[in-house]
């Protein structure tokens, strides 16, 4: 797990970073995505003792980064893909991290084999491509078999299988327990990797929920509904609104569009009526569009407030408030 408490951190009069607290849990892949300058790249680098916090504290395991013996086998990070000696095979560069951690040099070969590269480990890295440089740099974090995993930006500059790859890959290793920590600007990507979403916009937290919460409960998430009892529309309407904070509009006769309400809600009141329906189905937003809603705001109106001053706000709220209960 990773832990953050207040986390913060200020360059001058900017601040990066504005008091982050939450906990990223095992077992499971946790997107982390905000707009350029939200302060994603300098989390990780505080998670992973590149950079010091001004205030608050971000720990791993339950300890410092800067506590641990042999860092990598406790948490392996790819930051910065090219951040290696160009003329350096992708082997010797490995084997350098492997002995400087007290890793045996076989394990070298097990991760080289595991992201692809075996073929052209002993090729100076700066004849890479950039894909060839993030597999190398997924190799780096695997090599310490560790129990947390960041990555920032993974699927950067990698083809289509590269892509799919990185997504089995990470899933796989939460399905093993692991901590999985991975920024991406890709939200179809995102979407179809993550687990759970931490979302942050100039330093602070705006979400931190399951994927699937975020978008049900979004206000672009809709549930529509046909009937051919058309005379009975008004009562189910009706019942539809009587507990509040429903958006039900009616774009042809005999149909709904009801936000507010899950499918489970809309199809259980329109049995208790009696009223016959032809058409039941959730209309889920996208992440992208969820995402562009609610960083939307927190541009707008500023972050603190952003969350509980729109629309998007509620449900954002409740499912942080859930979120933080799991
Ligand atoms: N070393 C530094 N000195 C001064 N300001 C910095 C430094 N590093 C980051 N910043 C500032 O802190 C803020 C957060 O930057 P950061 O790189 O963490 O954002 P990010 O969410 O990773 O952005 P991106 O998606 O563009 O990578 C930005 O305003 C950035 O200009």
């Amino acid at each position: 797990m990773i832990t953050l408490r207040e986390l913060t951190k200020r360059y001058g009069e900017t601040v990066a970073v504005d008091g982050l607290t939450l906990d990223i849990k095992g077992g499971r892949v946790t997107g982390f995505l905000g707009p350029n300058g939200a302060g994603k790249s300098t989390t990780m680098r505080m998670i992973l003792g590149l950079d010091h916090p001004s205030e608050g504290e971000a720990l791993i395991s339950g300890r410092p980064y800067s506590s641990m013996r042999h860092p990598i086998r406790e948490v392996g990070a790819l930051l910065d893909a090219k951040a290696l000696h160009p003329a350096r095979s992708a082997r010797g560069h490995l084997v350098a991290q492997a002995r400087s951690n007290g890793i045996a040099p076989s394990r070298v070969d097990e991760v080289l084999e595991m992201v692809g590269l075996a073929k052209v480990a002993r090729r100076a890295a700066g004849a890479f491509s950039l894909g060839m440089y993030q597999r190398l740099g997924v190799a780096g974090a695997l090599l310490g078999d560790p129990q947390v995993l960041i990555f920032d930006e993974p699927v950067n500059g990698l083809d289509p299988d590269g892509v799919r790859w990185v997504r089995e890959l990470v899933r796989s290793l939460a399905a093993e327990g692991r901590t999985v920590f991975l920024s991406s600007h890709l939200m179809s990507e995102m979407q179809l990797t993550a687990d759970q979403l931490v979302i942050i916009g100039r330093g602070k937290l705006l979400a931190d929920l399951p994927m699937a919460d975020l978008l049900a409960n979004s206000s672009l998430s809709s549930v529509r509904v046909r009937t051919p009892d058309v005379a009975d529309l008004p009562t189910l309407i009706g019942r539809l609104r009587r507990d509040g904070d429903v958006n039900v509009e009616s774009p042809a006769a005999g149909e709904l569009i009801v936000k507010g309400r899950t499918v489970e809600q809309v199809g259980d009141a329109a049995h208790r009526l009696g009223v016959r329906l032809h058409e039941l189905r959730a209309v889920s937003a996208s992440l992208e569009q969820v995402y562009m809603e609610l960083t939307a705001q927190s541009v707008e109106y500023g972050t603190g407030e952003a969350v509980s001053g729109g629309r998007v706000s509620g449900g954002i709220d409740n499912q942080r408030t859930q979120g933080a209960e799991a």
